[in-house]
């Protein structure tokens, strides 16, 4: 997702080369915060917002270092400009709760985040279908309407905790596995790998309705392959980007980058076929055809194979990474706020006993085990930044006037950083979103699954998968740092990960 979003930022950037001090000086002073809403009582035009230069962004990501950590970049730019500004000629950089809940109020009934050419090329090239991630107007209205069932609703997702626990349980016997390897017998090395297949082997157990084997031993030489692809086609996707099309014969990486896509889609297309197989031969033999999310998907007369494959891929895509990085952090928190796990700890236990797995039902009413999982995405939001075009007329957001076919960058990174929001924005306090009779922030502060009815299809199941691990994880472990790891820094690969690899120890409870 980054490295789409990366593309737009750099396409949608452009602008004379006036001196950078000179515009930096006249725009603060133009745009300071505190400014804003006075201006909004008469409409402005948007040519009167301060705007980034593509020789700044340039400058500022290869010179600065910002490169990989464009999140942080948002920071920075709002300071220089305030809460509104031109990223170029067609973008425009929305930087607080209020302006972002203005614009996505006004959001158009089929949202759309632009150009999204990186992901459709290939298919393009091989006549394969798009999926809700890709698809646009009419016909991303209609594939939603059949996704969204059996995912969407908290009640559709909650059927799928008996699949998810069989994964989550499967985990806990790796980790207890893994951290026999160690010399102290209780340290796990590098917990995002383990986390990475634990949510491809729940999200694809959901998905295929089959266990890829990402948790045993030894991987399925198969599935192995599939992962491989995953990471080929994600690690050259910053490079496709960057680079020129006529350059792609000359370097690597477009070869890798289409390699990557056609190991994911044929491992997709044998598991789907399988399944259509499978419900052909029931429905040959007059026995009923019971199954779940891609039973569902296959015998909806709405979808045609070609939308079901393209669907099932994007869904698993988009559902890996992010669930576990998020995981990831929140381990992280919990193993330098010991006071902050042991209160979890006091909640998971009292609420369910030791010996028994949980439901759906009963993680989803733990307040604080939801609390850990909010304020993480709050500090490490996963997508740092989202976009929207508004293409239908024009719109005014914060009192400016903008055409219509303006592009909009959110700065969902700085947004849930912002102390007048959130106090103390860089310490992990779950307890700020507890329901216990405290002011709550404003929503849109920190929308980590986006918004409205583009927003995450996959929501409710990864937030199942958290809760169902997270729960199983403390009830077993008491999870320490390793002082080798010392504090993590958030960079922005396709996600927000962190800069380097998480040990953890897990003692036994
Ligand atoms: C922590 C976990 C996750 C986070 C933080 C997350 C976040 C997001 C965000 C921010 C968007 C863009 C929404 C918008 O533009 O308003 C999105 C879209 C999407 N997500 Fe997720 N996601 C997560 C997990 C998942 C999972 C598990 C799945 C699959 C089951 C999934 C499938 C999708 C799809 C298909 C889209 C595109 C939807 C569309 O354009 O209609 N996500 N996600």
């Amino acid at each position: 997702m980054a490295a789409w979003l990366l593309s737009r930022v750099l396409s949608g950037r452009s602008g004379g080369l006036l001196p950078w001090s000179r515009v930096c000086c006249r725009e603060r002073c133009r745009m300071a915060p505190s400014v804003l809403p006075a201006l909004q009582d008469k409409p402005r035009k948007a040519s009167d917002l301060p705007r980034v230069r593509v020789w700044e962004m340039l400058y500022r990501m290869l010179v600065q270092g910002y490169y990989n950590r464009l999140h942080e970049l948002q920071l920075y730019e709002k300071q220089l400009y305030g809460p509104i500004y031109w990223s170029g000629m067609k973008s425009v950089s929305v930087n607080t709760a209020e302006l972002l809940e203005e614009l996505l109020r006004k959001d158009e009934k089929f949202p759309s985040r632009g150009d999204m050419s990186l992901w459709t090329e290939y298919r393009d090239m091989r006549g394969l279908g798009y999926g809700p991630f890709t698809e646009e107007g009419e016909r991303w209205y209609k594939l939603r309407a059949v996704l969204n069932k059996r995912m969407l609703h908290p009640r559709d997702s909650a059927q799928y905790d008996g699949v998810i626990n069989a994964v989550v349980t499967d985990f806990i016997k790796r980790i207890k596995r893994l951290r026999l390897c160690s010399p102290t017998g209780d340290r796990v090395v590098d917990i995002s790998n383990d986390l990475y297949l634990f949510s491809l082997e729940g999200i694809a157990s959901i998905l295929f309705e089959t266990r890829l084997g990402c948790l045993e031993k030894e991987i399925p030489a198969g599935t192995q392959e599939f992962i491989n692809s995953i990471a080929q086609m994600f690690s050259n996707s910053m490079a496709v980007v960057i680079t020129p099309k006529w350059s792609r014969s000359l370097l690597p990486f477009w070869g890798r980058y289409i390699a990557g896509w056609e190991g994911i889609f044929s491992f997709a297309k044998t598991l789907i076929d399988k399944k259509m197989e499978d419900i052909q031969k029931r429905l040959d033999n007059n026995q009923d055809v019971e199954g779940e999310y891609l039973t569902y998907l296959l015998s909806n007369t709405q979808m045609s194979s070609k939308d079901v494959y393209a669907s099932v891929t994007e869904l698993l895509l988009a559902g890996v990474d992010t669930t576990s990085n998020t995981l990831t952090w929140v381990l992280y928190q919990l193993s330098r706020n010991p006071e902050t796990q042991n209160r979890l700890y006091e909640e998971v236990s009292s609420l369910v006993p030791a010996d028994r797995i949980p439901s759906a039902a009963e993680v989803t009413a733990m307040p604080f085990l939801r609390a850990v999982i909010k304020e993480t995405l709050r500090m490490y939001p996963v997508v740092p930044m989202n976009a929207r075009i508004i293409t239908e007329k024009p719109i005014s957001v914060g009192g400016y006037q903008f055409p219509k076919k303006t592009g909009f960058t959110f700065c969902h990174y700085a947004i849930s950083h912002d102390e007048n929001t959130f106090p103390e924005p860089y310490r992990f306090k779950p307890e700020r979103w507890l329901r216990d009779g405290r002011q709550r922030p404003n929503a849109f502060g920190s929308i980590p699954f986006g918004y409205g009815v583009r927003g995450c299809v996959g929501r409710r199941i990864a937030e199942l998968e958290m809760y169902l691990v997270l729960f199983q994880l403390i009830h077993h472990f008491e999870v320490k740092p390793d002082p080798t790891t010392g504090e993590l820094k958030s960079i922005n690969r396709t996600v927000l990960v962190p800069d380097k690899q998480l040990d953890l120890h897990f003692v036994d409870r």
